[in-house]
């Protein structure tokens, strides 16, 4: 090859996403990379660092999408991700989005960044909404100010997102370069940081991080720098100690001074920095009114008595949309089969081999997978992706929070549960959120319970279908009653780990939802079940048809017989369907309405009413699907997923066979009575049962409590966006979020 055909290999540049939470890191993250990082409209969506790359010109850039965080001190399980990433694998750009319309607490971190001398470029996101509000940011002064390159970009509609790259580029290639501008602190503390600076420079010349930053972090007792100034082997241990007992003494000298905690203090200097660059850049260039509709939506959304009322209208309306939806597009598919199966009988042949595998198992399977799950699944994730990304989703969770306490989980678990409404996988790591181990594995357990789409799929296309809503709605609630059971289980066996730390929610302006970001999302979740499940349903029947004829199905189901007819009272024939359904859920009503349809019956033939009640309830609550024992395996550990596996299989058999042997008792002695006032009689029972276990639970819990009397109560702590941007106390988290009672005077 002749030299100037040669192309030189294309450079890789290791670029991290960094910033505050609900910012649009993951929407820029998605631009760049072409993949579907999950986004809305509330904080703490991204919980583990996510890659991806983009081409661009002869660069690969290798991109990470953090999960937010308010400054680099940490707190939860996922900020410390983040905070890991940036300190320890020293990416060559650090990506910091900044939401423009909350300016001065977003610089608060972007200083602390700033101090890691990395170069770095800011994206001054979300500009679209800062116009709207009748602001504009003067983008050339702020470069100025901080030295680093500013890109204002507007993620959601692509606009920016790519001229982020291309400053990199002229960075690389030259053309521009970073001057990023030293923090520099009050007289005081600058004094006083530069000279444990000099000493931490002296000591640890080779240590990766900035003498300064470090300086900073162990005045602040950080954890995390002590560790690592301990675990620096060039240095002895005496010189560690002389130099931390030197920075102790410094830090008592002062919190003396000024009477605060050094974090305070700290925080009030950065703020202050951040505040006086606001004041600079940022300017009211025409003044709009506020949005009455949005107060007033706010207003109802939180409302103590309407907020309850909207929230269950809006539960209500969405299975009532989807059930409506779902049992027409699938009826009409199913009228579709059987308008055109004489035609493929005429031409396969009824009783061969071709209408078997063609016919039954791969049409068959097509039509009860695109008919049976695609039209509840399709608008069920979309209309849990409008929720959050109008930011309904964390005002729900406030409104829930107290539901959740007192069942015994941290308030934050709503945030999961309501994901897990669409799918079980992302609630499992939506869990990560939770600030312990202890509380994590109560919200592990809780989501795994929650019924998703799939068992919604079941509930709404056997039960809902054949029976009516109505009977949906109980097996709904009863679900929720093992839930309540289980958490205040949880809270009695666990009560050492109890729940320490405070919900707190930050509450983001309502927005329109983005109807390209929605659609996106809907079609990546929906994407799983065809690309996965649809070829699985195929060659799972085609598996079976072959199984059927050698007598292996009928086999297995004899084997597990004593369980699914003898305690559950189901007909034999569905022992296999119930194994199907571990890989997915969906799996085990499409596989038997397809065997039913190749018996020649229909399912109201095939089971009686409390049969279909049974089978789906056993279905709800038995083991979550595979790839959610695979996560929950993957999150906390290979043994407690196997607890949890088998704690859900046995008490699913448990409430399910409760249901069938009172059913069969009731039915004995109400010979007279109708099916379907045996069957009010037999859920009148079960939640006559289970308010008892309730009652006796709350008993034990009673006497329990007298011995925990000090813990300390939680508290909902709901933070509006329009109090955001000023300083509190500037110490804790809450301060970050403003709502620390303390200080604020
Ligand atoms: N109007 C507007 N909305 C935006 C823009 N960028 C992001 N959003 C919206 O902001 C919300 C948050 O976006 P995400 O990308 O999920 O934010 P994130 O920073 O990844 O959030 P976490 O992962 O929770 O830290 C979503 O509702 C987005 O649709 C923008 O430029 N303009
Ligand atoms: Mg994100």
């Amino acid at each position: 090859m002749s030299p100037q055909h040669q192309i030189s290999d294309p450079k890789i540049i290791r670029i991290a996403l960094a910033g505050q939470p609900n910012v649009g890191k993951s929407v820029i993250f998605n631009r760049l990379t072409g993949l579907s990082q999950v986004v809305g409209n509330w904080p703490g969506k991204t919980v583990a660092k996510a890659e991806g790359t983009a081409k661009f010109g002869n660069y690969i850039f290798k991109i990470i999408d953090l999960p937010g965080i308010y400054s680099l001190s940490t707190y939860s399980l996922e900020e410390i991700v983040s905070r890991e990433y940036i300190l320890d694998e020293s990416p060559d750009y650090i990506v910091n989005v900044l939401d423009s319309n909350h300016l001065e607490r977003n610089l608060f971190l972007t200083i602390q960044l700033l101090m890691l001398n990395r170069p770095t470029i800011i994206s001054l996101n979300q500009i679209d909404l800062l116009k709207e509000r009748g602001y504009e940011i003067d983008r050339e002064k702020l470069e100025s100010l901080l030295g680093v390159a500013v890109v204002p970009t507007v993620a959601v509609h692509n606009r920016g997102v790519h001229e982020i790259l291309e400053e990199i580029i002229e960075i690389e290639e030259g053309h521009k370069t970073l001057s990023m501008k030293k923090i520099t602190f009050g007289k005081e503390i600058e004094e006083k940081i530069n000279q444990i600076s000099a000493e931490v420079q002296e000591l640890y010349r080779k240590i990766s991080c900035p003498s300064k930053f470090m300086a900073m972090k162990l005045l602040e007792n950080d954890e995390y720098c002590l560790k690592n100034i301990r675990a620096f082997n060039e240095v002895t241990g005496s010189d560690t100690a002389k130099l931390v007992y030197k920075i102790n003494e410094t830090r008592t000298n002062l919190e003396n001074l000024h009477g605060e905690q050094i974090s305070t203090i700290l925080n009030a200097e950065m703020y202050n920095i951040s505040s006086q660059i606001v004041t600079q850049v940022e300017f009211l260039k025409t003044q709009t009114r506020k949005s009455k509709i949005r107060h007033l939506i706010d207003h109802i959304t939180l409302d103590n008595i309407k907020g309850y009322i909207l929230l269950a209208v809006v539960m209500f309306g969405i299975y009532l949309a989807i059930f409506s939806f779902g049992n027409w597009i699938s009826g009409l598919m199913d009228n579709l089969f059987g308008l055109i199966t004489p035609g493929a009988i005429n031409l396969l042949g009824a009783d061969t081999w071709a209408f078997k595998i063609i016919w039954s198992s791969i049409i068959g399977g097509l039509f009860a997978g695109i008919g049976g799950v695609l039209p509840y699944v399709i608008p069920f994730f979309a209309i849990i992706e409008i929720l959050q990304d109008t930011g309904y989703l964390p005002r729900a969770a406030y409104l829930m929070d107290r539901f959740m306490h007192s069942i015994g989980v941290h308030g934050k678990t709503i945030i999961p549960v309501l994901i897990g409404l669409g799918c079980n996988v992302p609630a499992i790591s939506a869990t990560s959120i939770m600030e312990t181990e202890a509380e994590k594995k109560r919200a592990i357990v809780i989501s795994s319970l929650i019924p998703c789409s799939a068992v919604t799929t079941i509930v709404l296309g056997l039960v809902g279908k054949y029976l009516g809503i109505g009977w949906a709605f109980l097996l709904y609630l009863i679900n929720l009653m093992v839930i309540i059971i289980v958490g205040k289980l949880m809270s009695n066996w666990f009560e050492e780990g109890g729940i320490q730390s405070e919900l707190i929610i930050e509450l983001h302006d309502f927005r329109r939802p983005n109807l390209k970001v929605i659609a996106k999302q809907t079609w990546h979740r929906s994407k799983e079940f065809v690309v996965l499940a649809l070829p699985l349903i195929v060659i799972l029947s085609i598996l079976m048809q072959i199984m059927m004829e050698f007598n292996i199905v009928e086999s297995l189901n004899i084997m597990i017989s004593p369980i699914t007819v003898y305690i559950l009272g189901l007909p034999i024939g569905v022992g296999i369907y119930l194994f199907y359904g571990v890989l997915r859920k969906e799996l085990n009503l499409i596989l038997l309405e397809l065997y039913v349809l190749s018996i020649g019956m229909t399912m109201n033939e095939y089971m009686t009413p409390i049969q279909m009640i049974t089978f789906t309830l056993v279905t709800m609550l038995y083991v979550p699907c595979l790839a959610t024992i695979v996560v929950i395996g993957k999150e906390s550990g290979k043994k407690f997923a196997l607890q949890i596996f088998l704690f859900e299989l046995l008490g699913a058999v448990f409430i399910s066979a409760i249901v069938r042997w009172s059913y069969v008792l009731l039915a004995f002695i109400l010979p007279q009575r109708s099916e379907s006032v045996v069957m009010i009689t037999t859920f009148a029972f079960l939640f006559g049962l289970m308010i008892l276990t309730l009652h006796l639970i709350k008993k034990h819990s009673n006497h329990q409590k007298k011995h925990h009397r000090n813990r300390s109560p939680e508290q909902t702590i709901l933070i509006q966006e329009n109090l955001l941007d000023h300083s509190g106390c500037q110490s804790c988290r809450r301060c970050h979020l403003n709502q620390c009672e303390e200080k604020k005077d």
